[in-house]
């Protein structure tokens, strides 16, 4: 049967990038997107500020949305500091064995554990399971429907505490426009928006930046 996209994709890595080399695997892809065929990576103009907030916050505990090919993965895996812990959800099993190998190709499997199943599902147990307090960053890209959601859900789980970020994708397009109300208004999140563009297009989008400033 013909390959899936995210398979075409990993070709393209493993075409182009150099074992080991991050940098190499994010320029393969962009490559890639920009130029055989469009995919919902976060991008290079969105990576860059994606890049520059993780580098700021130096997190020790991140958690990530919608692993999809693991591009934002290794955007962020790369950055991490020595020790740090990174979990990253992905519902469907074909994109998450690409991932894997996307960032097993950028040598940055020891830095990530990415976990199979829904967000839903898999908020709850994340205290017990992984035995993580709280997260400092947390990178919401998957279903743009479940960001609320997850978010109140990851509040009541009390993953989510003072000085907790949430960066969250595709604010604009394709728009996240519960949660972004809720952000925004409430009285326990410091929010603001990074325009940028949607990747690889002259579209608007960008990257929302809520700093939780506890109940
Ligand atoms: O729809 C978009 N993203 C949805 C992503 C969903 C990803 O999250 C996973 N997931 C993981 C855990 C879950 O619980 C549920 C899903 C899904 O299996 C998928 O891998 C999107 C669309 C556009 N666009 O221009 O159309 C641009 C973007 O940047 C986007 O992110
Ligand atoms: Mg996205």
């Amino acid at each position: 049967t013909r390959k899936s996209r995210p398979q075409r994709l990993l070709k393209a890595v493993e075409g182009k990038a150099t074992l080991g080399d991050p940098q190499s695997v994010i320029t393969a892809i962009d490559h890639f997107c920009r130029h055989k065929e469009w995919a919902m990576n976060v991008g290079d103009e969105k990576g860059s500020i994606l890049d520059s907030l993780v580098i700021e916050l130096s997190p020790v505990n991140v958690l990530e949305l919608g692993t999809y090919c693991g591009y934002s993965t290794v955007r962020i895996a790369r950055l991490l500091p020595p020790g740090a812990r990174f979990i990253t959800l992905e519902f469907n099993p074909d994109y998450a064995a690409v991932a894997r190998q996307v960032i097993g190709w950028a040598g940055l499997e020891d830095k990530v554990q990415l976990v199979e199943g829904a967000s839903g599902d898999w908020i709850p147990r994340l205290r017990e399971h992984f035995g993580v307090q709280m997260f400092d960053l947390v990178f919401l890209d998957h279903w743009k429907d479940q960001y609320l959601p997850d978010t109140k859900q990851l509040e009541e789980c009390g993953l989510i505490q003072k000085g907790t970020v949430l960066l969250a994708d595709n604010v604009i397009c394709p728009g996240t426009p519960d949660y972004l109300k809720y952000v925004r208004n409430s009285p326990h999140y410091d929010s603001r928006y990074y325009r940028s563009h949607l990747e690889y297009t002259k579209v608007e989008d960008g990257l929302e930046k809520s700093v939780f400033l506890g109940f």
